[in-house]
């Protein structure tokens, strides 16, 4: 018996309103635990394929499960439900920046609450405390109180894993998180990365540019090429061969 997919794509084409294909019948299947590094040219549709597992955009044909369940046909309350189970860091952060550090990280819990309460801020001492053992899980327990504008670019893209963990979530995509980084505060947020989905099972999609780090943390590379997966195997099969097909000079599938 096969195990359910956590995430699976089958046959999904995007479209941009201006007719640029994003993605072109994408099929493939990510199960728990896996730790997937998406690869590819600049706009090859990495951030495209992300995007689309939560519906941050919507694909134009296919469809997508979540644990078995589709998400591009959920509504309302379903869709929401299916959220949760998804957290999201981004190049940018994403913080509030004129907010504390612990505020930031509370926002994790916005999924699950109405928005009169999250209007008012009142949130259940039980998410305080989770807020607060995320923040610790990456090693910022003493930053709470800190304005999220005040800590260097590594610290804030951790706040941001720890605001993505307070959501409890079952899947974390990462959108080049460590685009704006240099090169030692991008070997601690990954190595962050990596122990979440070692030690809490979260299974990581991961946006990268640099193939390096791809074959050091990733356990299955995904290859995009003008919007076609055109590679999708272990590490180990990723070969100087196939990094050239990915990102070679030579005229892309149409
Ligand atoms: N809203 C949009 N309308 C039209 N085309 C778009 C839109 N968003 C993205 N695209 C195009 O779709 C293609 C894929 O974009 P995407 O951002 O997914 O690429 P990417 O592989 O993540 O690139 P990068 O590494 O530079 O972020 C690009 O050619 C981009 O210009």
């Amino acid at each position: 018996m096969t195990e359910q997919a956590i995430i699976e794509f089958k046959n999904v084409s995007k479209q941009y309103p201006n007719g640029f294909m994003g993605l072109k019948d994408v099929s493939l299947q990510i199960h728990p635990g896996e730790f997937v590094v998406v690869v590819g040219l600049s706009g090859a549709g990495k951030s495209t394929l992300m995007r689309s597992v939560n519906r941050l955009h919507d694909v134009t044909s296919g469809d997508i499960l979540i644990d078995g369940d589709s998400i591009t046909k959920a509504r309302g309350k379903d869709l929401l439900a299916m959220r949760r189970k998804i957290g999201m860091i981004f190049q940018n952060f994403n913080l509030v920046k004129r907010a504390s550090v612990l505020k930031n990280v509370l926002m994790g819990r916005v999924g699950y609450y109405p928005t009169w309460k999250m209007v008012l801020g009142l949130f259940t001492k039980a998410d305080k405390q989770r807020a607060y053992e995320a923040l610790q899980s990456v090693d910022l327990g003493e930053k709470a109180y800190t304005r999220a504008d005040q800590l260097s670019g590594g610290q804030q893209q951790r706040v941001a894993i720890a605001r993505a963990l307070t959501q409890e979530p079952r899947i974390l995509l990462a959108d080049e998180p460590i685009a704006s980084l240099d090169p030692e505060t991008t070997r601690k947020v990954m190595d962050d990365l990596k122990r979440i989905n070692e030690q809490m099972g979260i299974t990581v999609l991961i946006n990268l540019h640099n193939v390096e780090l791809a074959k050091e943390y990733g356990s299955r590379i995904i290859g995009i090429r003008a919007g076609h997966k055109v590679f999708d195997g272990p590490v180990a099969e990723a070969t100087d061969d196939v990094i050239d097909a990915i990102y070679g000079e030579e005229e892309a599938p149409s």
